[in-house]
């Protein structure tokens, strides 16, 4: 792809979906810049990633052909301020910022700009990533299909009707937290019983790898996949009897609902 893709925040996220765009040789790191508020960043993206950085986020704005907002969403008001009038004009605005809405974003820049407002997560970074879209209406098909081969170069990608969108963190932009909660918990469980602690990640990590790609891959409902561990009289159903009184499904929906009304009030 032969576009200048610029971000404006270089934390996690950002240098999670660089590191991905770069390992799929989508675009060449030539072609990526960003900023970043300390010189600690800038350096470390700069060594490590092999990117472009500065200081000023109105050279990225002036530099982008696709422009990423990638800061906390309580700071993304003032460097929409800041970068408004530095945009070329056929610019693709994309903000990851959790609970900042199209119109929050086209609010911001004062004129009409083609906007895409997304949910990625960090597996990203490994060519894992799940992202969410939706576009306002000024990016057109072409644009769309620019926009998705980007994501899709680091992972899945799926486009929702913006409604959705404060809902979709809990479920895949948050939620690498809690798997990898599960799988430390899953491992502190074999260590407990002397497994060694490395053997221990390896064995939990393959395990929720696999799990998922089951799920990906043979279509089938969870449910079954789960009652085809569970041999009859088992050992297996004793540990899903005992999460169930534990509230393990409970658990996890009411920590959802916790992040979305948290998202709803960023
Ligand atoms: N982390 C995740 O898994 C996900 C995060 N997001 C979203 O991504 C966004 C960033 O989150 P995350 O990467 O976790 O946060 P980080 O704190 O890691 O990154 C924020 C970045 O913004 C930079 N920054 C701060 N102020 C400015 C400024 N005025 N101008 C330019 N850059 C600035 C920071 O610079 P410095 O490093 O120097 O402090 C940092 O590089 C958020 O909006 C979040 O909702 C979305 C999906 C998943
Ligand atoms: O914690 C957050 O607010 C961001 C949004 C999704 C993942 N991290």
């Amino acid at each position: 792809m032969n576009k200048t893709i610029g971000f404006i925040g270089c934390g996690k996220m950002a240098q999670a979906i660089i590191g991905g765009i770069l390992k799929a040789e989508k675009v060449s790191a030539e072609m990526i810049i960003a900023s970043a508020k300390s010189k600690a960043t800038r350096a470390y993206v700069n060594e490590t990633i092999g990117i472009k950085t500065t200081s000023s986020n109105i050279q990225v704005a002036e530099a982008a052909d696709i422009l990423f907002l990638a800061v906390k969403p309580n700071i993304h008001q003032a460097v929409i301020s800041e970068i408004k009038d530095s945009l070329k004009q056929e610019v693709i605005v994309v903000t990851i910022a959790a609970g900042i809405s199209i119109s929050d974003l086209t609010d911001a820049f004062l004129r009409p700009i083609k906007a895409v407002r997304s949910m990625p997560n960090t597996p990203s970074l490994v060519g894992e990533g799940m992202s969410a879209l939706c576009i306002n209406e000024l990016v057109t098909n072409e644009d769309l299909n620019e926009v998705k081969a980007i994501f899709s170069s680091f992972g899945k990608v799926e486009v929702v009707n913006e409604h959705l969108m404060d809902s979709i963190p809990a479920i895949s932009g948050s939620s690498p937290a809690y798997v990898y909660m599960f799988i430390e918990a899953l491992a502190d469980g074999g260590v407990k019983d002397g497994v060694p602690r490395e053997q221990a990640y390896k064995m939990a990590a393959q395990a929720v790898l696999g799990a998922a790609k089951m799920v990906l891959e043979t279509g089938k409902h969870p449910g079954e996949l789960k009652d085809e561990v569970c041999t009859p009289g088992g050992a297996t159903i004793e540990a899903v009897g005992e999460l169930e009184k534990q509230g393990f499904r409970s658990a996890v929906i009411s920590a959802m609902e916790q992040c979305t009304a948290k998202i709803k009030n960023l």
